[in-house]
């Protein structure tokens, strides 16, 4: 934010409203400028640097979440306001107010626009300076915004996440499929003195076990059949910046060892090479296994235990912090109409009380997967209970009524398909993810990534 008057862009394209409300900062000392639609606005935009963007949420050539997409990609310190006229989800806006950015529902008055203006001026002034406190209210760094929801299980874990960020040390993140351990691990990440260094990502359940060695080492042309040309590892790519190792239960035991003298010496070797390289990285891990479990049946080395959970910390599942729910909501409603160029779909009270009866075992992405298909298959509706009702498929329980099932109809998608032959199948084995691979014919690997891909609840499937 500028050191002198705030500098605030009006988007709206009625012009009565865009007039007063230049002329009310105008009076106020601000400078002020307008613009009419969002093609406008995303001119100015590229071309000067604003503290402040208010925008009208549905204009003829656009809506706001353009602007405020655009915001968030060029210009991180500056603050957005959307308005709408819409007031169908006051609550879950006002839970939005204090998750993504804030949002205003017309009409409004100059002086409610004003008191929220110098907030979240303000918000951003202090996320500008080196200790800001933790908190995801509005205008603050790109990784916060992402992270939806104010309740105090989520704000308590975020806290110790921005501790963990400026102590440099190793952090182990424990939390259920789906609740977020990626986002948080980025989130400590942008917020550490790392930020502008890479993150790289390496999910240990997803690579197979024959290579994951040269995907996190690297290695040199001819060090194994089919090594044929050099490969620089996961390790090298993120040197300077962190290496996020998702689903650290699933390491190999082999490479164990190798690992835990990365940890601590930080050097290792590529592959077929006798060279010593040495690497300036934070690493984070996750797991959503219970890993001292795992240590006690021998399946993962204590040393190497103790010596990722330098900071522990954990997420709680969604079903902890069920306040989190009407802003995920919103959140995803908002995202649905940027990703197809639609108005934000509307949210009747009667569908958040709905989301809010149920416990969602597979927590965030799973509650996202529901909301991307509510949003897909009711179009041009308001979202209410009738919407919930048709489309809520509690996991297990309804395939468990006749597990055989009869063939769903022509024309159903392919991952539809898919999904409920996994889940009529886990059904039939028990959850047993081990019986269910044998029956389909595929890895164990392959049952966990589709339960993972599908957001079912992993609690059900041993
Ligand atoms: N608080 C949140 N706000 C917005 N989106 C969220 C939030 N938490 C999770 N998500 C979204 O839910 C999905 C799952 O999150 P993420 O991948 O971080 O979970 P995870 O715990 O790492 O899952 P897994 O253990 O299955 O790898 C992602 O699409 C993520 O963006």
């Amino acid at each position: 934010m500028s050191e002198t008057t705030p500098h605030v862009l009006i988007v709206d394209d009625d012009p009565g409203i865009r007039m007063a409300l230049n002329a009310n900062f105008l009076r106020q000392g601000w400078t002020s400028e307008t613009a009419s639609g969002v093609r406008e606005a995303l001119r100015l935009i590229d071309r000067k640097s604003y503290d402040l963007v208010i925008s009208d949420m549905r204009m003829p050539d656009g809506d706001g979440m353009e602007v405020l997409e655009t915001v968030r990609a060029t210009a991180p310190n500056t603050a957005v306001i959307l308005l709408t006229a819409h007031g169908s989800v006051s609550q879950a806006v006002e839970s939005m107010r204090h998750g993504a950015f804030d949002y205003l529902t017309k009409p409004v008055s100059f002086d409610q626009l004003r008191s929220m203006a110098d907030r979240v001026l303000k918000s951003v002034k202090q996320q500008e300076t080196p200790v800001a406190e933790p908190t995801v209210a509005a205008s603050v760094p790109q990784a916060t915004r992402n992270i939806v929801g104010t309740s105090p299980a989520l704000l308590a874990a975020l806290e110790r996440a921005r501790a963990a960020a400026s102590t440099g040390a190793d952090v182990l993140v424990e939390a259920e499929s789906g609740a977020g351990k990626e986002l948080l691990a980025r989130y400590i990440h942008d917020m550490s003195d790392r930020a502008n260094k890479p993150f790289v990502a390496v999910n240990c359940a997803a690579v197979p076990d024959h290579l994951i060695e040269s995907e996190l080492f690297g290695h040199t042309k001819g060090a194994f059949t089919g090594a044929t040309g050099m490969r620089t590892g996961k390790f090298e790519l993120a040197n300077g910046g962190t290496l996020l190792l998702d689903e650290i239960g699933e390491m190999p035991l082999h490479l164990q060892p190798k690992l835990l003298r990365v940890l601590q010496e930080r050097e290792f070797e590529r592959l077929g090479d006798t060279r010593t390289l040495h690497v300036d990285i934070r690493i984070i891990a996750t797991t959503n296994a219970g890993l001292a479990a795992m240590v006690e049946r021998g399946s993962f080395r204590h040393d190497l235990y103790y010596r990722l959970n330098v900071i522990p910390l954990s997420l709680p599942p969604l079903r902890e912090r069920m306040q989190d729910l009407p802003a995920l909501a919103q959140h995803f409603a908002l995202r649905f109409g940027a990703e197809n160029r639609c108005a934000t779909p509307q949210l009747a009270p009667s569908f958040l009380a709905a989301i809010a009866r149920h416990s969602w075992p597979g927590n965030v992405r799973e509650f996202g997967n529901f909301m991307r298909r509510v949003l897909s298959l009711h179009q041009g509706v308001v979202i209410d209970e009738a919407c919930f009702d048709r489309e809520f498929r509690p996991v297990l329980k309804q395939e468990s009524t006749n597990p055989q099932g009869q063939m769903p109809v022509a024309g159903t998608r392919i991952a539809d398909l898919e999904r409920m032959h996994l889940e009529r199948t886990l059904v039939l084995t028990g959850g047993n993810r081990t019986h269910a691979a044998e029956m389909l014919g595929v890895s164990l690997r392959t049952v966990r990534n589709k339960i993972k891909e599908y957001g079912l609840p992993p609690r059900s499937y041993a």
